[in-house]
């Protein structure tokens, strides 16, 4: 607690009007407004504490005090960019690439470089490559048999693939406003005259008529956008049931997990090897996605693991998808490329844009995100958010760059009290940081309906589905993350959460259906607090229109909820 002290008194005496010289400008600062200030120095006055600097709006008919400020301040930058050439530019050993400093860092390596060579002196920073492969870098190839897929490549692919291929994208002419693809539009050459590009031929190649036929060859029921239900995103599937009686999972594991699975149940391990067994099992996957850690606690009693399936596989940021359920090179080939010049400041301008519907009051459209990465909580239900995606030129620090990069909180998945296990981050989030995103096995809806022992941790991708939709049975999905997922599937609920899903795409267009769900923070959350979500956000709805009035009698398939929030509705579906 505290109170702060009364400003320090100024007496400028009976002749306040008069001319005070002044000694010199010592520092600027551009409010709010973008009005510029400055602090003065004043010659002959002081305050009783001794302190001589006031700030200042106008410095009208002193411009020489504020052009002297002005060299000298050039002066000491010089002097600083000339010693900072030969200060390394290192980043930490347990630095992301996608944190602030990394980015502040990042910066200051581009100033360096044009300062050498503006200097024409040749001069390499090699550690910061660290940064840029911060997760294969991390690798740790001890017992990593290879046949995993590294997470954190498909940035780096994705740029390269850039300079090697032709761009096919859809520009944003061929997408109209509602997202449809018009008769005769396709991917194009590209248009402009930058250098890694071949210029436009005069007729479509052939592989630009098998592109275009294949964009355009996406189902129409899945173009079919405006009708979406007003619901919210996504909605956690219905069952109560034990977790004791988890069934193992009916799919074939990969041979790396399968390994570790094994590992793990050998009767011969204590159950503090298992524990740390798998806690370094998840250490490596969360390393090779080059996301912050996710560590497992437990102060509440002697469990040492949560109760996974066998053969259980973490994994960080992208879904496993089902044999029946592969990348639609359809969705790929109408990733809408935008060609911002830098970073993506201006929705509007920004061409991968044109199929969003993020708009603001005045009919603008906008990005999901601010300067800041924060989330702006200006997504109609129903909405995907479109992010920047890896046909776009911008870097991968864009700020519509957001979901799609490695989680930078670092959590805890820790034993609650009365609910099993659940999620909390070890440092504080504030309102709007995109905390990661739900992975689990991609699979057809028809498939989780069978699922019936899995259901509690089955998300459906069902944002674009309602009562109107035209959405083929064949195009709807869900995650399960049962025997393969991240840290999100020991997300608890709460009926009053902190945390809330929205779907977003990157490597896939919103018209696929299969979009991620992003876990983003509702309000400045404490470290150590956990992090909850709304399993059934329709129920709340209902809830806060009135429509369920009997709120503490358990529905038929809920059960009781532990959330102990004042709200509680004292049912959840699980
Ligand atoms: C997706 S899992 C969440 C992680 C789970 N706590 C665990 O230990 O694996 C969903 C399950 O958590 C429990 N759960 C989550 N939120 C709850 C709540 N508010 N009240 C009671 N049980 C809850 C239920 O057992 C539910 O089936």
């Amino acid at each position: 607690m505290w109170e702060a002290s009364p400003p320090p008194e100024e007496d400028w005496g009976d002749d306040a009007n008069r001319a005070w010289p002044v000694k010199r400008v010592v520092d600027e600062y551009v409010d709010a407004f973008g009005v510029k200030k400055y602090e003065i120095k004043w010659d002959d006055w002081s305050r009783p504490d001794g302190t001589n600097t006031t700030w200042e709006e106008a410095l009208i008919g002193n411009e020489e005090l504020i052009a002297e400020w002005e060299a000298r301040q050039a002066g000491k930058r010089s002097t600083l960019a000339k010693k900072s050439l030969s200060l390394p530019v290192a980043p930490m050993p347990d630095q992301l690439w996608q944190e602030d400093r990394t980015v502040e860092l990042s910066r200051a390596y581009e100033e360096k470089l044009r300062e050498a060579r503006r200097r024409n002196i040749r001069k390499t920073y090699e550690n910061w490559d660290k940064v840029k492969r911060i997760g294969p870098a991390a690798r740790d190839t001890s017992g990593d048999d290879g046949d995993d897929h590294d997470e954190d490549e498909d940035m780096d692919d994705a740029v390269s693939e850039r300079s090697q291929r032709p761009r096919r994208s859809l520009t944003s002419e061929d997408m109209s406003r509602d997202g449809r693809i018009r008769p005769g539009a396709g991917p194009r050459p590209p248009q402009t005259g930058r250098p890694d590009r071949t210029p436009s031929p005069p007729h479509a190649s052939e592989s630009d008529v098998a592109e275009e036929l294949s964009c355009n060859s996406v189902p129409l029921s899945r173009l079919i956008r405006g009708k979406r239900p007003v619901t919210p995103p996504a909605t956690s599937r219905v069952a109560s049931r034990s977790l004791a009686v988890i069934a193992r999972p009916t799919k074939v594991l990969p041979k790396r997990a399968a390994r570790h699975s094994s590992e793990l149940s050998s009767p011969s391990r204590s159950r503090r090897d298992q524990r740390k067994a798998l806690q370094e099992e998840w250490r490596q996957a969360v390393v090779r996605a080059g996301a912050a850690s996710v560590r497992i606690v437990n102060e509440v009693n002697s469990d040492k693991t949560p109760p996974i399936p066998d053969g259980f596989r973490y994994i960080e940021r992208q879904y496993a998808r089902a044999p029946d359920v592969p990348q639609s090179a359809e969705a790929l080939n109408c990733l809408v490329m935008c060609e911002c010049d830098d970073i993506c400041t201006d929705a509007g301008a920004c061409q991968c844009q044109d199929p969003s519907d993020i708009i603001n009051d005045f009919e603008e459209r906008e990005f999901a995100y601010d300067h800041e990465r924060h989330f702006r909580f200006n997504v109609p239900p129903g909405v995907d958010v479109i992010e920047c995606n890896k046909t776009c030129t911008c870097p991968r620090l864009c700020p519509n760059r957001v979901a799609q990069l490695p989680r930078d909180v670092p959590l805890e998945i820790f034993r609650t009290a009365d609910r099993g296990w659940g999620v909390r981050a070890t440092i504080t989030v504030h309102k709007g940081k995109v905390i990661g995103i739900y992975t689990g096995e991609l699979i057809r809806r028809d498939e989780a309906d069978l699922r019936v022992d899995h259901r509690s941790y089955i998300f459906d991708l069902d944002m674009h589905e309602g009562p109107e939709s035209e959405i083929d049975e064949s195009q709807r999905f869900s995650v399960d993350s049962y025997a393969v997922g991240n840290w999100s599937r020991f997300l608890n609920h709460s009926c009053e959460p902190n945390l809330q899903v929205y779907p977003v795409v990157w490597d896939t267009i919103p018209e696929a259906n299969q979009p991620y769900l992003a876990f983003v923070a509702t309000q400045t959350i404490h470290a150590r607090t956990e992090l909850t979500i709304d399993y059934d956000p329709n129920a709340t709805l209902r809830r806060k229109k009135g429509k369920s009035r009997a709120a503490a009698r358990i529905p038929p398939g809920a059960t009781a909820c532990k959330c102990g929030a004042n709200v509680c509705r004292g049912w959840v579906r699980v």
